[in-house]
């Protein structure tokens, strides 16, 4: 991919239309179609919008209570049972087994070749919080994450700003992508770089800044009156949560953001894990973010370079697509619930991370 001549920013706007907009339970959102002409002849222009409007509320309605996976699948373990008792997840085990269990298979494709690791940072290092701002990592993960970038070219790929990613994981030896790619630093321990253009740094929505800044005072302005709504600001893309939000009052908060984004037709929305992210309608996402990183880093060699990413969220199909796509490394999803996942193998949570990334550890020194 060469990243000197070609921008990511699209300038056209996306249009989008009805069939497709009934199934927003898919991830992207673009909001330009609120500029777009979609009325059929013979139809009131207004009565037209409006129906557009209800069709990506309830759009948006869908993919909040789909990122809620546990009463989706209504799992057997959701009555205290163990996962292993679930047959769906047993079915989809085989489909996505465990890193653990396969790590020989792992390790043993990467023999003789470098391994290039990147990790995302909620709910893959840090378990799931219900305060954002608590989202802290173990003094043992960070630990074990030190000596991976010990051994292995490591990044950390976030949908947090790049900022607060690092003051949690305050690691000067890794790589960072902050704001889902788009915030991405080249160059060990430049952890202090800031501004747009500066050597080392790659930001493709540089002129993002002052609307993502607009933005986010709005949705913080309209969701002041949701009790446990909250809006956290990420630099290039913005966060509005709903974990502490009664289901009840989704409906609003949906609105809400629709309504937001009916002034910013150069922003989409996509959903996270209880939390729908605003950000620029640009052709980058965590997957190029990665492509970025190889290509920069010198690991873009597919014969010699395998790289393993390792993710919870929505957002990190992009870069599980990537490498599967390339037929180069491996996708590791974390879930403890069945998923859709481009990703190869999966582990359950942050304490079966920490378990993996040892092993990756001890087998490195033992090879030495
Ligand atoms: O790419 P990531 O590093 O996984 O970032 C995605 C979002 O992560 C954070 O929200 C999630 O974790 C919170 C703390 O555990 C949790 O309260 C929230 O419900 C989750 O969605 C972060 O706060 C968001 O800004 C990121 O977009």
């Amino acid at each position: 991919m060469d990243m000197s001549t070609s921008s990511p920013v699209i300038t056209d706007t996306l249009s989008i239309s009805p069939p497709l907009l009934g199934s927003l339970t898919s991830n992207l959102m673009p909001f330009s179609v609120m500029s777009g002409g979609c009325s059929s002849p013979g139809m009131n222009v207004s009565a037209s919008r409006r129906t557009i409007e209800e069709v990506l509320v309830n759009g948006l309605l869908d993919a909040m209570k789909s990122s809620s996976p546990r009463k989706k699948h209504n799992l057997a373990f959701d009555q205290g049972n163990s996962p292993d008792e679930d047959p769906a997840y047993n079915a989809w085990m085989r489909k996505c087994p465990s890193a653990l269990t396969s790590f020989k298979q792992i390790v043993g494709n990467a023999q003789g070749r470098k391994i290039a690791v990147f990790l995302d940072y909620d709910g893959t290092l840090s378990p799931i919080v219900d305060d954002p701002d608590k989202a802290f990592m173990s003094p043992m993960m960070r630990a074990v994450v030190r000596n991976v970038a010990k051994y292995f070219p490591t990044a950390i790929v976030s949908g947090r700003s790049r900022k607060k990613v690092f003051e949690f994981v305050k690691l000067k030896e890794l790589y960072y992508a902050g704001s889902h790619g788009m915030d991405i630093v080249t160059s060990i321990a430049e952890h202090n770089t800031e501004k747009c253009k500066e050597a080392n740094l790659f930001q493709p929505a540089c002129e993002f800044l002052p609307m993502i800044d607009e933005v986010s005072k709005s949705l913080l302005e309209v969701t002041s009156g949701i009790q446990g709504a909250s809006v956290e600001n990420n630099k290039f893309c913005v966060s509005v949560h709903y974990r502490n939000v009664a289901e009840k009052d989704w409906e609003v908060v949906a609105r809400l953001v629709n309504e937001v984004l009916e002034a910013f037709p150069r922003l989409k929305v996509t959903n996270g894990r209880m939390v729908l992210e605003v950000r620029p309608v640009i052709d980058w996402d965590k997957g190029k973010a990665v492509e970025f990183l190889l290509q920069s880093l010198g690991l873009n060699d597919c014969e010699n370079v395998i790289p393993i990413y390792i993710g919870d969220d929505r957002t990190d199909e992009d870069a599980f697509k990537v490498l599967r796509e390339r037929n180069c490394g491996y996708g590791i999803l974390v879930s403890q619930v069945p998923k859709d996942t481009e990703a190869f193998y999966s582990l359950r949570d942050p304490s079966e991370v920490m378990g993996f990334l040892n092993s990756l550890v001890r087998w490195k020194r033992h090879s030495l």
